[in-house]
């Protein structure tokens, strides 16, 4: 799996705001999605891409242009989707799935609750969404699962990420090809419940408002 954590000073800043706990939701929404962009920039360096004929006022000539089959989006719910629109704005020909999935604060399992993504992802290049990468249970379920699908290659894209995360991440993936993580930022560890020391909190509630 190869790792890349942007190292940028807008980057930074903007990530030392979210993680204030003063910053508003509204703020905090807007920030996410700055960040998103910033950071699929980078993620989508790799890209497949086709050269294609075009027609210019000028004359005709061959344009590089995002290949086919398009790019699949997928936010895991509820964090991943304040991501989204940042991520669709830069690959805005993208399609877009959807996983619902939850980590049960007390055990930590993961229960996949809603899931809408096309059967067959056979040669797929797929980018999954989700701010945190804490234990790293969320995401190495949604990769199996897309690989099940047929998915080719992983780019995950995330905001903050544990050390711990990062290392199940690697061991859950080992063996798979093409599996990528883009960070803006890797904290110190994890807490006694499994919170990012020091992240931001729950980012779903932040974004959204207080869970149940
Ligand atoms: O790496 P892990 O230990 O699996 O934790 C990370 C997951 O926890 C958060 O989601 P949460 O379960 O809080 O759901 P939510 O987005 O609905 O708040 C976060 O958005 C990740 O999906
Ligand atoms: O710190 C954490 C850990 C898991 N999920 C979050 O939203 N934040
Ligand atoms: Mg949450």
């Amino acid at each position: 799996m190869r790792i890349k954590i942007l190292d940028h000073p807008l980057v930074a800043h903007k990530i030392s705001v979210l993680r204030d706990k003063n910053t508003p939701s509204p703020t905090f929404r807007q920030l996410v999605d700055e960040l998103v962009t910033l950071l699929a920039y980078e993620a989508t360096r790799e890209i497949r891409v086709e050269q294609r004929e075009i027609e210019t006022p000028v004359a005709r000539t061959v344009g590089t242009m995002i290949a086919s089959p398009k790019p699949l989006v997928v936010p895991i719910l509820r964090a991943g989707l304040g991501m989204l629109e940042g991520m669709t704005r830069l690959v805005p020909t993208a399609e877009v799935g959807f996983l619902g999935m939850a980590r049960n604060e007390q055990t930590l399992d993961i229960v996949t609750y809603a899931e809408r993504l096309p059967e067959d992802l056979t040669g797929r290049q797929v980018y999954l969404l989700d701010p945190m990468l804490a234990t790293g249970g969320t995401l190495i379920e949604a990769i199996k699962f897309l690989r099940q699908r047929g998915a080719e290659s992983i780019t995950c894209v995330c905001l903050i990420a544990a050390p711990e995360g990062i290392a199940a991440l690697e061991k859950g993936v080992e063996g798979l090809r093409n599996v990528d993580l883009f960070l803006a930022a890797r904290d110190e560890r994890l807490n006694e419940k499994a919170y990012i020391v020091p992240g931001l909190g729950d980012a779903g509630d932040r974004l959204y408002g207080l869970a149940e």
